[in-house]
């Protein structure tokens, strides 16, 4: 495989083998771009275990450096981050370019722009894409100045920070951890109290960090399902030690394929499970699928377990919009999983999938279409008419950039009639470099 941006690196998959055996999904994501982040704004040393070394990640980490910290990794997965501590960045020499990654982008915008120096930030033509206002109007508020942007509030954008920035009371337009990170990162460096208000809690992986490090948050409820999350400013954060979790993202994949494949009887080992990331697992659960949760232990200040997962009959079922910040990024594996479910699964309320790597919800539909699975896009939502026998086939499907749009048609091609082809591969190095040789060993065929 080769790096994220490379040529196109077509990959195919077909069915054979049961899966079978124990394997463990790298760290997760969300933490492993914030342990680099933490560490830079921190005094002292921060070690890390377990850092998704995935490109998403390694560019927050050259980010972080351009920015003044000194990051070195000892062993594979184990980093060690020497921080400048809030206040103390220094302007990058050159532009920070965040590849393909939504959330390292974002998130450093609130912690460059809170900063008085000037930087630009760029990415790949998926990122070139993506919404950025969402990010730039809290900022603004805050004070920061936007020097520049690509057209719609896109990248390549520089901003300018302010010599003072200004605390904020926020509702975010947007059920998005990524848009309240950046706020919240942004508040680190202002002298008073900024608050993020939810209307649906999101991923709440920033506010433990951030009280990990030693800053004060008050998290209240707001509403049914909402947060709202007061940070005091200029705390100091100091260096300390993190354990990367395993990521239910990426154990998604492993935990589908298992479901649609017959004779399979697998172990994903200690998968993290905070309930803001397992809408997948109740999802799949009211589906009818056979996942146990084992030896339930705390790794890093998260809860994880050990899951046992084995083929199943699943029974289409309908997903609520109210589920979706739990499960956002799993929408296009879940679309594989109901195509194998009797009935009809609908996901109700997926505006946002049209904001990420791809817009994932013309991507599955037509990679469903090729694989000649009926369904339909009514608004919002997607709905699939599952069937217990899937054809497969068709054109290789078109990834957009998007590795789980990859990863999740892979996935399919091991339980479908004929074999299906994604258009490249290479994007999975953003977020589960270890995909492919994984799901061999769990005893896939998976061709690049
Ligand atoms: O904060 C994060 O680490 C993430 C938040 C989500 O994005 P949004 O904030 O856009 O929903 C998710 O899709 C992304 O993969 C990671
Ligand atoms: C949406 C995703 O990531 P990001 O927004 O960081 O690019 C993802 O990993 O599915």
């Amino acid at each position: 495989m080769s790096h994220a941006h490379g040529p196109a690196t077509p990959v195919s998959s077909r069915s054979g083998n049961a899966l079978n055996g124990r394997i463990r999904v790298p760290g997760d994501k969300s933490i492993s771009h914030r342990s680099m982040i933490f560490g830079l704004l921190s005094i002292g040393e921060t070690r890390v275990e377990g850092l998704l070394e995935g490109d998403d990640v390694l560019r927050t980490a050259e980010a972080c450096r351009a920015l003044g910290a000194t990051i070195t990794r000892e062993a594979p997965g184990r980093w060690r981050v020497k921080g400048v501590g809030i206040g103390g960045l220094s302007e990058p020499e050159s532009v920070l370019d965040f590849g393909n990654a939504g959330t390292g982008s974002r998130l450093m915008m609130g912690v460059a722009g809170s900063h008085p120096i000037t930087t630009t930030f760029d990415g790949d033509a998926s990122l070139r894409k993506r919404p950025m206002r969402r990010i730039l109007d809290p900022l603004v508020k805050m004070g920061v100045t936007v020097v520049s942007e690509a057209e719609g509030g896109r990248v390549p954008l520089t901003l300018r920070g302010p010599k003072e920035t200004l605390p904020i009371t926020y509702e975010t337009p947007a059920a998005s951890a990524q848009i309240k990170s950046a706020i919240l990162l942004a508040g680190l460096n202002s002298p008073g109290r900024t608050t993020v208000i939810e209307r649906e809690a999101t991923r709440d992986h920033t506010e433990r960090m951030l009280r990990h490090f030693g800053a004060t948050v008050e998290v209240v409820p707001n509403g049914a399902d909402g947060r709202a999350i007061t940070l005091q400013g200029q705390p100091e954060l100091r260096g300390t030690d993190i354990v990367v979790p395993t990521d239910p993202s990426s154990a998604a994949f492993p935990l589908v394929a298992a479901l649609i494949t017959p004779g399979s009887d697998i172990l994903i080992e200690g998968v993290m499970m905070n309930p803001l990331r397992t809408g997948l697992i109740t999802t799949l659960l009211e589906m009818g699928a056979s996942i146990e949760r084992l030896n339930e232990r705390d790794e890093g200040g998260e809860t994880v377990a050990d899951l046992r997962v084995r083929h199943s009959k699943l029974t289409g079922v309908t997903v609520p919009h109210g589920r979706a910040p739990a499960m956002i990024d799993e929408y296009p594996i879940l679309a594989v999983a109901a195509s194998f479910a009797e009935g009809t699964t609908r996901m109700q309320g997926l505006h946002e999938l049209r904001v990420k790597e791809s817009d994932r919800l013309a991507a599955v539909a037509a990679g469903l279409a090729e694989a000649g699975v009926e369904h339909e896009i009514q608004g919002d939502d997607l709905i699939v008419h599952g069937s217990r026998t899937v054809r497969g086939g068709g054109r290789p499907v078109a990834t957009h950039l998007d590795h789980r749009i990859a990863m999740s048609f892979l996935v399919m091609g091991l339980a479908t009639k004929e074999p299906i082809a994604v258009d490249d591969g290479a994007m999975i190095m953003t977020s589960f470099p270890s995909f492919i040789p994984l799901m061999r060993e769990l005893g896939a065929t998976i061709q690049d």
